[in-house]
């Protein structure tokens, strides 16, 4: 009973982070599993999906969207097929795709289109109508003007497209999706349409659900008629009749996977005859005329050429499988990450091992398990290091994690350095988080200069392949050689000196003439500056006495890094000049310090109450008081989203 309990929050758990929150945290296979354990004990679920986001209009479907019955056995597939067959007559089963995005409902009167709605729970759904506009793929307007059509589709993202927002979302530091599904469904849940028409989401319809004034008898029908009406529909469908048939379409779809330029999870059988399907019906949760056929992750052997150990930011140390390239889920894959000591001994991975590997989530690889009967007879058990593999002090073990002990390791100056290449600084876009992280662990890069020594490495780093091919090595040597010819402002900024922004970077650059004046600045000169208040003072005079920034400075100097002031043609941007803002509920993507400094640095400020004076307020999820009070005002109201895209 208890079990079941545990099992029951788990699932709600995951749910939650799933439907709601577009963020999961294990992958489709593992949830199943857990889905699996729970019924197998006896346990019942009632609801399907999620909910509806607050921001978003709730709209009542008319028919209930339910879910799907999976299985993933052949035997299963083929229980389906007899059972159907020994209730009706001349059954034609349609196996289809199964796309791996969301569902929504589309509506149209009079052949345009006024409404599309989320699933939601199943009964209720959030209108996601504006969003849905920015799709290319959905027809606004059809030829044929029936009263009212409702049809149903999977929206979701391509591999391709999907690339480009976590690389974009790279740059900004801001939380990458952890698959294409994610990032469809997180980007049709949000509030600007803007970002959906940017992302290029893309739809596929698989049902007609209501057409009034018009009659079809079977599935395969409404598919033609809906693409006749410009509606792009399930691709490659096949209509089968024995259950050989239908296994092999599925077998088919499994074959093409991984070739497709977007995620399908399955194959769908549905049954063709629309009668049937009523005389078959549905129970609260799913139709009984269709399942779902869920297909394994792919899995493949490779070896374990070797482990390196990768040090963070945070100091931790993790251990990284160095594999022989497999192709899997439609990638190379060269590199598993091991989390920790833990990890590798309860499965005791070797140096030389034979692997099972898979993409978990078909997004993270993962090593599955050790193939004993292939083990190599010298073979020794691995153990992390007991030094930092970067500055060689010792470790220490934390719950499972194993950190460095030198507060001063490289690896946790990899922050500063990434800072320092961030666009409000130095604004070297080629260099991205990543990059940094594997230069500083490869020992070329230790301190922010050294960035400007990148260079003397050049075929080394392309034969290491640390940054990538030819092309975006010399693509990012070229923009590091580039950023010396800055202007100061960014270099400050890039310091990372605290209560320093790029405003008053700016100011600075304006008001001496390079560095070194910066440098020698009094306190009185610094303070009669435009906005400049004690802290602010304080810290600069008391970075540029570091001696750690003095050898800094020097460093740059040699290395030919700008250090005088080209402001005097600068024009400041301040755009939120005199305007006041108020930060309520939680942000996603940047903290409330960062939101903060980003207003000053355009000239405006942050109060921490709400009152006629406010001219906007920022709101994050489950925004309180301040929200409502901003609403009784009529302030202005921007979404994150909203802030964003002011910031740009
Ligand atoms: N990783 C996690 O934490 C987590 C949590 C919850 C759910 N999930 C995953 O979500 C899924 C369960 O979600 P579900 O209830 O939406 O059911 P489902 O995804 O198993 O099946 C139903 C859905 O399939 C979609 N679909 C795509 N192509 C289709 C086609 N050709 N015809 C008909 N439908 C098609 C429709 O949107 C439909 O609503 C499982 O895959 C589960 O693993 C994962
Ligand atoms: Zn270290």
């Amino acid at each position: 009973m208890e079990k079941l309990e545990e099992l029951k929050r788990l699932i709600e758990y995951h749910s939650d982070r799933y439907y709601n929150q577009d963020d999961p945290e294990i992958s489709d296979f593992e949830y199943d599993e857990l889905i699996k354990e729970f019924r197998a004990l006896g346990g019942e679920r009632d609801n399907v999906g999620g909910t509806v986001k607050r921001e978003f209009r709730e709209v009542n479907h008319d028919i209930p969207v339910l879910s799907l019955s999976d299985v993933s056995s052949k035997q299963e597939v083929s229980d389906f097929v007899e059972k159907i067959q020994r209730e009706l007559e001349e059954v034609e089963f349609i196996v289809e795709r199964k796309i791996d995005g969301l569902s929504v409902v589309l509506r149209y009167y009079d052949g345009i289109l006024k409404e599309g709605i989320t699933r939601g729970n199943g009964i209720v759904g959030e209108s996601v109508y504006e969003n849905l506009l920015e799709i290319n793929s959905i027809p606004k307007e059809i030829p044929t003007k029936l009263p009212y059509l409702e049809v149903r589709g999977e929206v979701y993202i391509s591999y391709d497209n999907f690339k480009k927002v976590n690389q974009r979302h790279e740059k900004l530091e801001k939380k990458l999706f952890a698959n294409p599904r994610n990032c469809a469904a997180g980007t049709l849940r949000q509030l600007n349409p803007a970002i959906v028409k940017e992302r290029n989401l893309d739809i596929y319809i698989f049902n007609l659900e209501i057409a009034e004034g018009k009659n079809f008898s079977t599935h395969t029908e409404t598919l033609e008629w809906l693409a006749s009406q410009n509606f792009v529909i399930t691709p490659d469908y096949k209509t089968c009749i024995t259950y050989d048939e239908v296994w092999n379409a599925i077998k088919n779809i499994e074959y093409l996977r991984w070739k497709l330029p977007y995620g399908i999870d399955g194959a769908v059988i549905k049954i063709n005859n629309l009668f049937d399907r009523e005389i078959l019906g549905s129970t609260s949760k799913v139709p009984r005329w269709a399942i779902a056929y869920k297909y394994p992750p792919e899995q493949k052997q490779t070896i374990i050429e070797d482990i390196i150990v990768q040090v963070g930011r945070t100091g931790r140390l993790t251990p990284v499988a160095i594999l022989k390239p497999v192709h899997l889920a439609g990638t190379s894959l060269s590199r598993a990450v091991l989390h920790n000591q833990d990890f590798i001994s309860n499965k005791d991975i070797r140096i030389g091992d034979t692997v099972v590997v898979r993409k978990a989530g078909d997004i993270i690889p993962e090593v599955v398990s050790v193939i004993m009967d292939k083990r190599k007879e010298n073979s020794k058990p691995y153990q992390i290091p007991d030094n930092c593999p970067i500055c060689h002090y010792e470790t220490d073990k934390e719950a499972s994690h194993t950190f460095c002990t030198n507060p001063k390791c490289p690896a946790k100056s990899i922050k500063g350095i990434i800072h320092f290449v961030s666009k409000n600084a130095m604004d070297i876009n080629s260099l991205g988080a990543n990059c940094i992280e594997a230069l500083v662990n490869y020992g070329y890069i230790k301190e922010i200069a050294d960035i400007y020594s990148l260079y003397k490495y050049h075929d080394e780093l392309i034969e290491k392949g640390i940054v990538g091919k030819k092309r975006s090595t010399e693509k990012m040597l070229i923009a590091i050689e580039r950023s010396k010819d800055n202007d100061i402002d960014k270099l400050i900024s890039g310091f990372g000196i605290k209560n320093v922004g790029k405003q008053s970077a700016r100011t600075l650059a304006t008001y001496f003439k390079d560095i070194d004046e910066i440098k020698n600045a009094t306190y009185e000169q610094l303070i009669n500056l435009p906005d400049f208040g004690e802290i602010i003072t304080s810290e600069i005079i008391n970075f540029f006495k570091l001696p750690q920034t003095i050898s800094m400075i020097e460093e740059l100097k040699v290395r030919g890094v700008n250090l005088t002031s080209k402001t005097n043609t600068l024009e400041n941007d301040n755009r939120f000049s005199g305007k006041i803002f108020v930060l309520t509920g939680a942000l996603k993507n940047i903290t409330r310090e960062r939101a903060t400094e980003i207003i000053q640095s355009f000239g405006g400020k942050v109060s921490s109450s709400v009152s006629k004076k406010t001219d906007y307020v920022i709101a994050g999820e489950n925004a309180g008081s301040k929200l409502t009070k901003a609403q009784t005002l009529g302030t202005t109201i921007l979404s994150e989203e909203d802030f964003e895209m002011l910031i740009v």
